[in-house]
Order: C-alpha cells, then sequence, then structure tokens
C-alpha cells in the first residue's frame, strides 16, 4: 500500500478532530478527500505526514513511518499554509528545497511542471495568490516524490490557472504517482480523482468513485418557480421524499420523479421553468454529509458500502 492509516484518532482538547479513520490508497491512484470545514481532513493529512502525533492508530506511508518516508524523498506535500522566504526569489526557494533531499528533479524541471519557469528569478514576495500556490506545487514535486499529497491545492487561483494545475497534475499522475488531495471543489473531486473519500464529524462516511457516491443518494431531482408554494404540501406529493424552497424555487428531492412530476403539475399549474435532473456529485456530498449526525454516524441515505463506517458502527 502506498498508503495504509489505520484507526486513526485525534483530539484538541474537548474537540474530537478524528475519530476513528482507516484508509488504504493503492499506488498510483488518485483519491480526493472532500467533506465540510472542520470535517477532520486538514487532521488527517497532518497525521498521514507525521506532522500531528495521533492519540491512537498508526500510519504507514509505503511501510515505512511518515517521518522516515518523507526524509526519504517519497513524500512531496503541499499545505494550506506555509509562508515562502519573501527575499529568496522563486528560483533560489525551489533550489533550497531541493538541495535538503537526496535526489531531486532538477530545479527548472520543478517548475517547468509547476507551470512557473517563467517566475524563476520574481522575489516570492511579489506572487500573486496563484502563483505562490503554484510555487508550494513545485516545492512538492521537486523531491520527486511517488505520494503527492496536496491540501486544497487550488485555492485562490483562478479558472484558468486551475486548469493548468490539473494538466500538470495529470502529467505527474500518467507516470503513476499516487496522489491524495483535498478540496472543497467537487467538480475537481468529480473531474480527477479515482476515488473520493467523504468526511464528515472525524469519520469517514463514504468512500469510493464519484459515480458510486452519486449512486448512494438514488432518485432525482425537480425544480421549478412556485412562488408562494407550502412546502408541507409539497412534501406530502407521492415520490417526493425532501423539499428546498429558495424564494421562487422549489426543488423536489424523488423516489420516483414521473409520479412527483405529475403530481405537482395536478396539484399547481401555475408551476413555471420545470427542470429534473440527476444527482450531481454537489447533490451527493450535501446529503451524505448532512445525512450524518455529529457523533459522524451515517443515517438513513446510509452508504452501506463505506467500510469505515461499518467498521465504526460494529
Ligand atoms: N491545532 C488545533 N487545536 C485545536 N483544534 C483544532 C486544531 N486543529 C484542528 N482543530 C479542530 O479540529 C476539527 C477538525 O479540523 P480540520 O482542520 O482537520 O478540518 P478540515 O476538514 O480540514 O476543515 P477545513 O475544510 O475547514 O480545512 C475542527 O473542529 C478544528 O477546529
Amino acid at each position: 500500500m502506498a498508503v495504509h492509516l489505520s484507526g486513526l484518532v485525534k483530539s484538541y482538547g474537548d474537540v474530537h478532530a478524528v475519530r476513528g479513520v482507516d484508509l488504504d490508497i493503492a499506488p498510483g491512484e488518485v483519491v480526493a478527500l472532500l467533506g465540510p470545514n472542520g470535517a477532520g481532513k486538514s487532521t488527517t493529512v497532518d497525521m498521514l505526514l507525521g506532522l500531528a502525533r495521533p492519540d491512537q492508530g498508526t500510519v504507514a506511508l509505503f511501510g515505512a513511518e511518515p517521518r522516515q518516508a518523507v526524509a526519504q524523498g517519497h513524500v512531496g506535500a503541499m499545505l494550506q499554509a506555509g509562508s515562502l522566504l519573501p527575499d529568496a526569489s522563486v528560483g533560489e526557494l525551489v533550489a533550497m528545497f531541493a538541495a535538503l533531499h537526496r535526489a531531486p528533479l532538477p530545479v527548472e524541471e520543478a517548475l517547468e511542471r509547476a507551470g512557473i519557469a517563467d517566475l524563476a528569478d520574481r522575489p516570492t514576495g511579489k506572487l500573486s495568490g496563484g502563483q505562490a500556490q503554484r510555487v508550494r506545487f513545485a516545492l512538492a514535486v521537486v523531491p520527486d516524490p511517488v505520494l503527492l499529497v496536496l491540501d486544497e491545492p487550488t485555492v485562490g487561483m483562478d479558472v484558468e490557472s486551475r486548469r493548468a494545475f490539473w494538466a500538470a497534475m495529470r502529467n505527474l499522475t500518467a507516470a503513476g504517482r499516487t496522489v491524495l488531495f483535498a478540496t472543497h471543489y467537487l467538480d475537481e473531486a468529480d473531474d480527477y480523482a479515482d476515488r473520493v473519500v467523504l468526511m464528515r464529524s472525524g469519520r469517514i462516511i463514504a468512500d469510493g468513485t464519484a459515480a458510486a457516491i452519486k449512486n448512494q443518494v438514488s432518485g432525482r431531482r425537480i425544480g421549478a418557480r412556485l412562488p408562494g408554494a407550502d412546502e408541507a404540501r409539497l412534501r406530502a406529493l407521492p415520490g417526493v421524499f425532501d423539499v428546498a424552497v429558495r424564494g421562487d424555487r422549489v426543488t423536489l428531492h424523488c423516489t420516483d420523479a414521473d409520479a412527483a412530476l405529475r403530481a405537482l403539475l395536478s396539484a399547481y399549474e401555475q408551476a413555471r421553468d420545470l427542470e429534473v435532473r440527476s444527482v450531481d456529485l454537489e447533490d451527493a456530498v450535501v446529503a451524505l454529509t448532512s445525512a450524518a449526525d455529529d457523533q459522524g454516524t451515517a443515517a438513513p441515505t446510509d452508504p452501506t458500502h463505506s467500510r469505515n463506517d461499518q467498521e465504526s458502527r460494529s
């Protein structure tokens, strides 16, 4: 296994940040770690990298302790914070970092891979937020790691930079590297991850391909413009299991969209701008993370093939 996390638990005082995480990542897998604020993603990443010590549980990266794997240059990390030496140029900073490793990439190649070859002479204090993120990415790849761990890598990047970043990542992963990235951008998880791991309240509540996660939330959505709709009456329509009302717009979450649509139109002939659509990853994540209570236990839309959830209940 590239990554083997077993029974990880971490609390900060009264805050149970991570409550029992088991996760195996095979070499070459690209895994997205998703979850709402405070779900425990960064704490898990910190333990994985050996930056925080678990209260319970173990971490093995390619069979070794995290610090050993990092020291051997097997792991490259891009964390959320981390100031860049403001007086050094980008090239100097990457060169300093390269010098810490046994078999680093040539500095020019690391800059090239991060798409910042033209910024080599720029002082790091003069970078935009998106450029600084790409410098952090160059620092992550310069050890020539087999495992890349990225905590919200594209924060602060504009659309074009995000696209360039993921193109660079694709080149790296085509060479068989393992990647774990935490993100709040669901489209990134959908587009780039082989596997999505969804956390909430310190536990993994779903784990599978994006398609499998979407399938865990069955049914379709009907959207309509319906001023003054009565939520309780909508909820009672056949084929509807949940209703969301935002201003004039209503969304019906359906077990049977055909029956619901017929009932909606006969009850409300003034309904306009109707649309029926399938669940996307965002719907699934919202449903799964809000269906789990604060103890991190799964609720009715239970992701039955979530290993960790089953284990945590047994
Ligand atoms: N050093 C710390 N001291 C105290 N509490 C902490 C510390 N680090 C994390 N926490 C708490 O642990 C919980 C999990 O935080 P964590 O940063 O791991 O979540 P996250 O999923 O990465 O969230 P985000 O998406 O906001 O980055 C939160 O309630 C957070 O406030």
